[in-house]
């Protein structure tokens, strides 16, 4: 039986001034020195409260460059609303002037820095964590829609109390790269933060450092003059590990009177925005706090598990950028794999620790430091503080065996087999393969190694790596249920839903930001169109462009093989 469509469509920008709620404005503490500070545009402390109204800085003459038809149609958006001028304003920052405005202020919320575990606070321009936070992400609109409920969040639309003295703007380049990686992880079936919108313009332009042409340097430079971009992006929440962080420090420290009680508001926000379906909010506060931690775990795991299915790397896994909704946050210095290595990490100053296949401890330690911000709610409560620890211990555990299930089904093999899994990873390393590529291939269930050459970057000449290969093949090939034809083909059908034929290659992104920022915004609209149908076969003219390994002149090249700056 079809499924009824209930949802009622938004037409106009009127209906969907309608559905905006601020109600948060109710269970959350605003700053209290926000009103004496006036327009909240410049880098200050914020000692307490859970966000700061702000103003977003308009871009001035927005140019329209895409929007995701895929996310309008989940919202019930008719297309037409891209067209509305007061829509237009909205999410280009300008928010003077618009009709059926409930609120003309946006919010910005602090939060606290953690890498790879340990505490930070020299990031902030006082030394003190206080002035941390959405330096150029500014919130302006929450609202129900056909029952539930989006945060919309401008990045990029101007300066707050967080923006430590830099300019609150994103520029076209690293926009595009957003709004394009978080439509294809959404298709690629991976939690995600949302792309509604995209606009830049002519008239502003901001200084960030880059790279001179087909340069191999590491360190950027040059100063690039960039267009500046908003992006506009979407979730139940843009909740951070690193927010719940801020005011588990300060309730640890005791630094003001309130700053236990606003811990517990923020989680319990936390849990009405990312987690009301699965903890029912009767239930005592430590009850919430353990069923919080386990459905995290839960919702963490299973992400990274998912990164490295697709050959996904965030690159910059500290805790602000780690969503308390168990989502992919903050496309940075993102980047997608191509030949295969265990350490890639496309971010020059990132370090090994949020490389490729270290995002598991990576996640454990954003966990350990979420786990920590909780346990001031439970000082007096011994015996859940040691559940939570429990909890807090079985990180690996659990881990491991989404791992171990991710790999067994990349495979189409009904149990992880280590020793299989093994060496294929040496042997992936060791012929240099193009990771995606590979996987896909694999999935047509090849007789022999040479079937699957094409996901190869040298050739396979070696006669004792190519019996290796092949013996590999035998010994998987053992493990596949796969008697007949028919049971090949269900086989090959159900690996290629695991294992995509497309995903957003850095040279693919550059050429399409290259061309925005001359005004053609064609390879970023084809490029959209690709990527959000990456299990697709697709055409044979866009196989032959996109279904194909790193070109040999990339390799090595700033900008392309590795990034210095993201923003
Ligand atoms: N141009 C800028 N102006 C003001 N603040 C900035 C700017 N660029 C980065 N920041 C702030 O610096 C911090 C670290 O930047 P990072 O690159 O992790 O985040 P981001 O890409 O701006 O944002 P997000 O995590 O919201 O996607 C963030 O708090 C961010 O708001
Ligand atoms: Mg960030």
């Amino acid at each position: 039986m079809m499924k009824k469509n209930t949802n009622k469509n938004i037409e106009t920008f009127e209906e969907l001034m309608k559905l905006g709620d601020y109600s948060f404005t109710n269970t959350l503490n605003s700053d209290p020195d926000a009103k004496v500070n006036g327009e909240n545009k410049f880098s200050r402390e914020v000692f307490s409260g859970h966000y700061v109204p702000v103003s977003p800085t308009a871009i001035k003459e927005p140019i329209y460059i895409s929007h995701s038809e895929t996310f309008f149609e989940e919202l019930g958006f008719n297309e037409n609303l891209i067209n509305s001028d007061d829509f237009i304003k909205m999410f280009s920052a300008n928010m003077s002037n618009i009709s059926n405005l409930t609120q003309n202020k946006g919010w910005a919320t602090g939060y606290a820095l953690s890498i790879y575990g340990t505490e930070y606070y020299a990031q902030c321009p006082f030394q003190t964590g206080n002035a941390y936070g959405d330096g150029r992400a500014i919130s302006i609109l929450e609202a129900v829609i056909n029952g539930k409920r989006w945060e919309f969040q401008l990045k990029g639309a101007g300066k707050t109390p967080y923006c430590r003295g830099a300019d609150g703007r994103a520029v076209l380049r690293s926009s595009v790269r957003e709004f394009l990686a978080q439509e294809h992880m959404h298709a690629l079936g991976i939690p995600t933060s949302r792309s509604l919108t995209l606009f830049t313009s002519k008239k502003e332009q901001v200084q960030r450092p880059w790279f001179r042409d087909n340069s191999y340097s590491k360190d950027p430079e040059v100063m690039l003059e960039e267009d500046v971009a908003i992006t506009t992006r979407v979730a139940p929440s843009f909740i951070r590990v690193g927010q719940i962080e801020l005011f588990g420090r300060r309730a640890r420290k005791n630094e003001h009177e309130n700053a236990l009680k606003e811990l517990e508001m923020i989680v319990l926000h936390l849990i009405n925005r990312e987690y009301s379906e699965v903890i029912n909010q009767d239930l005592d506060l430590e009850k919430k706090i353990i069923l919080l931690v386990n459905e995290f775990q839960n919702r963490l795991t299973s992400l990274i598990a998912n990164w490295i299915r697709v050959g996904f790397c965030q690159g910059n896994f500290n805790s602000d950028n780690c969503a308390a909704g168990g989502f992919t946050l903050d496309y940075g210095p993102f980047g997608f794999t191509e030949m295969f290595d265990p350490k890639y990490q496309s971010w020059t100053n990132g370090g090994i620790h949020f490389s490729f296949f270290n995002q598991p401890v990576a996640a454990q330690k954003n966990f350990k430091s979420f786990c920590s911000a909780l346990k001031p709610l439970l000082s007096l409560k011994p015996e859940v503080l040691e559940e939570l620890e429990k909890i807090e211990n079985n990180f690996s555990k659990f881990m491991q065996e989404k791992m171990e299930n991710m790999w067994a089904n990349k495979l189409g093999i009904e149990k992880f087999d280590v020793e299989l899994f093994e060496e294929l990873i040496n042997l992936m390393i060791e012929t240099k393969v193009d990771y995606t590529i590979f996987f896909r291939e694999l999935s047509s269930i090849p007789n022999d190694i040479n079937n699957i050459e094409k996901s190869f970057y040298g050739n396979l000449q070696n006669e004792n790596i190519k019996s290796r290969w092949n013996n590999w093949l035998e010994k998987w090939k053992s493990q596949i249920n796969v008697n007949d034809e028919e049971s090949k083909q269900k086989l090959s059908n159900q690996m290629k839903l695991t294992n995509p034929k497309y995903t957003l290659r850095e040279w693919h992104l550059v050429k399409a930001y290259q061309e925005a920022q001359n005004g053609n915004y064609e390879p970023t609209k084809e490029l959209q169109k690709i990527m959000t149908k990456p299990y697709d076969e697709q055409t044979k003219e866009i196989e032959e462009k996109y279904y194909i390994k790193k070109p040999s002149d990339f390799f090595g090249i700033a900008g392309i093989s590795h990034v210095s700056c993201s923003s």
